[in-house]
């Protein structure tokens, strides 16, 4: 049988690695800083929402995690995500792949996974 996304990705660890690292990278991109420096002076919540953003990833490319989050339309309601915003955050994705030098079939299974999601994100 293929290996699952989940499984490509390494697991939860990979996973983990590539969260943090692209929230990272979201604090130093001027398009979305502002979304997500504040949460500097807010540590505790930061690793929450981490732990619920590894978790929807892991379960949404395959793994056995359960997403114990708030659905993706609840979570950005009211913050009018612009859709240049959207494409930054996509962008800093696919940075930290290459980074951890995910390969083009990772980053397009990726890709079609944001995508899917991107109604749910943007301007609400
Ligand atoms: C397809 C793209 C995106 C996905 C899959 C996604 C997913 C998530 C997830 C799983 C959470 C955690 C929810 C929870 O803890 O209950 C979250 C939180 C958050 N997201 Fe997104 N997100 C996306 C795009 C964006 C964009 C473009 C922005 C803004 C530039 C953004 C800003 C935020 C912020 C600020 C939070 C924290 C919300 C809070 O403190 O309540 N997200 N996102």
């Amino acid at each position: 049988m293929a290996k699952t996304l989940y499984s490509r990705l390494g697991e939860i660890n990979g996973i983990t690695k590539l969260v943090d690292e692209v929230v990272d990278l979201h604090m130093g991109n001027p398009t979305v800083s502002p979304r997500f420096v504040p949460y500097r002076d807010q540590p505790e919540r930061l690793k929450l929402i981490k732990h619920h953003t590894v978790h929807f990833f892991c379960a949404g490319s395959g793994g056995p995690q359960q997403y114990a989050g708030r659905d993706m339309v609840t979570t950005h309601k009211g913050m009018n995500i612009s859709e240049q915003e959207y494409l930054a955050v996509v962008d800093d994705i696919m940075e930290a792949m290459d980074n951890n030098n995910h390969g083009d079939d990772e980053k397009k299974d990726v890709l079609a996974i944001l995508y899917s999601l991107k109604e749910g994100v943007i301007r609400l």
